[in-house]
C-alpha cells in the first residue's frame, strides 16, 4: 500500500488508540521503504515511494518478493522431501506427459478448466483488468502486471507501465537495417528469433552478470530486459511485417496510445475494433503454465543463466513448430483450403466430415484440435470465438470455423487416437485475424509469440527471483532401462 493511501486517519481526535495507529503506520511505511531500497537498490524509488500514489512495477515487484522467498524457503524445509509426481517408462518415452516436475508460478493450466492467470480464468481476466478507454478487453500491460506481481494492476498502475514500455521502445539501426535485409522468403518466425539475438547487444543481464552482480540481485536486470524486450517487440515484428509484405516503413511509437494500438498502427491498421482484438488475442496468448515447449524452452535456456533475449528467442524457435504455436497457420491454410474446395454452396456436416477424413487418412493432423493437457474446448477459443459471435457472425469464414466445431470433434472420437478431440487457440485466431486485414498466414506466430513474450519472460524473472538452478534432468538409455528390468525379474 502506499504511504498516502495508508495514512488517511482523522485528525480530529488525539486519542491513544488513534495514536497508535499512526505509530503503527509510520513503522510500516519504514518498513517499507527500506524494503523498496534493499531490493531496488535505488534511492529514487524511495524519493518516489514517498511523492506518488502508485508503486512502479519493480517497486511492487520489490516489496512482495522477500515474503514469497521466505514461503518457498518454509516450503522447501517443511515438505522438501515430499513426492509431487512420478514418471513411468511409457511416459519418459512419451514426452513427459504430465510428469510434475516444473515450478512455474505465472499460471496454471487446468485440463477440464483452461488456464488461470495468477489464479484468474480469462473470463475473470476480461472482467477485471483495466481498459482502454471506451474499451471492453483488457489491455496486455495489465496482464503483465498480473503475471509478475500475481496482483490485478488498478488503471493507473497499466497506464505508468504503458508509458514506460514506450520510453523503452526503439531499436538499434543495426538490427532496423538487418530486418530489411533478410530474405523476403525467410520466415517471419526465423526473422523475429534472428532479430531478437541480434538485440542480444543490449542485454541488462549479461552486462551485470559480467560486472558480478549478486545473484539476489539477478531479478532487476532480468526485468529490465523483459521490459525492453516487451517494449521493442511490436517495432521488431511490424518492421519484419512491413518489410515482407508492404511498403517497409513503420511509424515511430505513439506515446498516447497502449502496447496493443500501436502495435496495429506499426502494422498498418487504424481500427478500433481491431485494436479491440488484438489488445484480447496478446493477452490471451501470454502463457501456459510452464511445460509448453516454448516456455519450457525459455526457462530451460534460461537455467544456464542465458539473458533473457537467449532464453525468449530459444522458446521462439520451439513456438515455431507445427505441434506447437506455428498450427495457427496451419489452421488457416487448411480451413482456405477446405473453403475452396467448397466454394461458393452449402455443405452438410457429413460433406464436410469426408473433407476432415481425406486428410486423416492421408496421415495429416487435423490442425487447431488435440491438446497435451487440454481434455474439453480451450476457453482461449471460446472467447474469441465470442468476440466472432459479437463482431463478425456472419462472415463467411467463421461460419466454416463454426460448422468445423461442430463436425470434427465427433469425427477425432470416431478415428479413436486422440485424447483430446477439441480446439485449441489456434484454430480460431485466424479466421478474426482474416476478418480486420490481417490476411498472410504464414506471419501469424510471430502474433503468438510477441503476446507469448510476456509470460515467458515474467516467468523467467520468477525463475531468477527463487534463484533456480541450472536445469538438467536424468537422461537414461534403452540400454540401461532393459538392464534395469532383466536384473530386477
Ligand atoms: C498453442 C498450442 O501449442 S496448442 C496445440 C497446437 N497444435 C495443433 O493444433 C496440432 C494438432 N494437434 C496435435 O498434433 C496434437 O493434438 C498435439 C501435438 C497438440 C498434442 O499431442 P499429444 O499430446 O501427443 O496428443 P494425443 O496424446 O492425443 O495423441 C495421440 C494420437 O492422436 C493423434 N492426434 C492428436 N491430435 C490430433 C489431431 N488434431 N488430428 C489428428 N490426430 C491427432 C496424435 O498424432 C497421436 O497419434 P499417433 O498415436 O499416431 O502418434
Ligand atoms: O500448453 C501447451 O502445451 C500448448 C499451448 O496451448 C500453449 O503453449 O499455449
Amino acid at each position: 500500500m502506499s504511504p498516502s493511501s495508508s495514512s488517511s486517519s482523522s485528525s480530529s481526535s488525539s486519542s491513544p488508540p488513534l495514536m497508535q495507529k499512526r505509530i503503527d503506520c509510520i513503522l510500516t511505511m519504514e518498513k517499507d521503504a527500506i524494503t523498496v531500497i534493499n531490493q531496488t537498490h535505488d534511492h529514487q524509488s524511495f524519493v518516489r515511494y514517498f511523492t506518488t500514489a502508485e508503486p512502479t512495477l519493480k517497486e511492487r515487484l520489490a516489496q512482495i518478493i522477500p515474503a514469497k522467498i521466505e514461503e518457498v524457503k518454509q516450503l522447501k524445509a517443511e515438505h522438501g522431501d515430499k513426492i509431487i509426481g512420478t514418471c513411468t517408462v511409457s511416459q519418459a518415452y512419451g514426452g513427459m506427459r504430465s510428469v510434475k516436475s516444473l515450478i512455474t508460478e505465472t499460471s496454471l493450466l487446468d485440463p477440464e478448466e483452461g488456464i488461470r492467470f495468477r489464479g484468474f480464468t480469462i473470463p475473470e481476466c476480461q472482467d477485471k483488468l483495466p481498459k482502454a478507454k471506451g474499451g471492453q478487453e483488457p489491455l496486455p500491460e495489465g496482464i503483465l502486471w498480473l503475471l509478475l506481481t500475481g496482483e490485478i494492476p488498478s488503471e493507473a498502475q497499466v497506464q505508468q507501465l504503458s508509458k514506460d514500455l514506450v520510453k523503452r521502445a526503439g531499436l538499434p539501426d543495426f538490427v532496423v537495417s538487418m530486418i530489411k535485409n533478410f530474405p523476403k522468403e525467410m520466415h517471419p518466425m526465423s526473422q523475429l528469433s534472428a532479430a531478437v539475438l541480434a538485440l542480444q547487444t543490449n542485454s541488462k543481464f549479461a552486462a551485470a552478470y559480467q560486472e558480478g552482480v549478486k545473484k539476489t540481485q539477478y531479478w532487476e536486470s532480468t526485468l529490465e530486459d523483459t521490459l525492453d524486450i516487451v517494449a521493442k517487440l511490436p517495432e521488431i515484428a511490424a518492421l519484419i511485417y512491413r518489410t515482407v509484405y508492404k511498403d517497409g516503413k513503420v511509424p515511430a511509437v505513439d506515446a498516447n496510445l497502449d502496447w496493443a494500438a500501436n502495435f496495429n498502427r506499426m502494422l498498418g491498421f487504424n481500427s478500433h475494433e481491431f485494436d479491440e482484438l488484438m489488445r484480447l488475442y496478446l493477452t490471451i496468448h501470454t502463457d501456459h503454465e510452464g511445460g509448453n515447449v516454448s516456455a519450457h524452452a525459455t526457462h530451460l535456456v534460461g537455467s544456464a543463466l542465458s539473458d533473457p533475449y537467449y532464453s525468449y528467442a530459444a522458446g521462439m524457435c520451439g513456438l515455431a513448430g507445427p505441434l506447437h504455436g506455428l498450427a495457427n497457420q496451419e489452421v488457416l491454410s487448411w480451413t482456405l483450403d477446405l473453403q475452396q474446395k467448397i466454394g461458393n454452396k452449402e455443405i452438410t456436416n457429413d460433406q464436410l466430415a469426408d473433407l476432415v477424413w481425406e486428410g486423416l487418412n492421408a496421415g495429416r493432423v487435423v490442425p487447431g484440435f488435440g491438446h497435451a493437457v487440454l481434455r474439453k474446448t480451450d476457453p482461449r477459443y471460446t472467447c474469441q470465438r465470442e468476440f466472432a459471435l459479437k463482431h463478425l457472425p456472419n462472415d463467411p469464414l467463421f461460419k466454416l470455423v463454426s460448422q468445423i466445431y461442430d463436425v470434427v470433434p465427433p469425427v477425432l472420437t470416431k478415428q479413436g487416437k486422440t485424447k483430446n478431440p477439441w480446439p485449441n487457440v489456434d484454430a480460431h485466431s485466424g479466421v478474426l485475424l482474416q476478418y480486420y486485414g490481417l490476411k498472410e498466414h504464414n506471419y501469424y506466430t510471430v502474433l503468438f509469440g510477441v503476446s507469448r513474450a510476456i509470460g515467458v519472460l515474467s516467468s523467467l524473472v520468477w525463475d531468477r527471483i527463487l534463484t533456480l538452478p541450472i536445469e538438467r534432468p536424468k537422461s537414461i538409455t534403452t540400454e540401461s532401462l532393459v538392464k534395469e528390468f532383466k536384473a530386477s525379474k
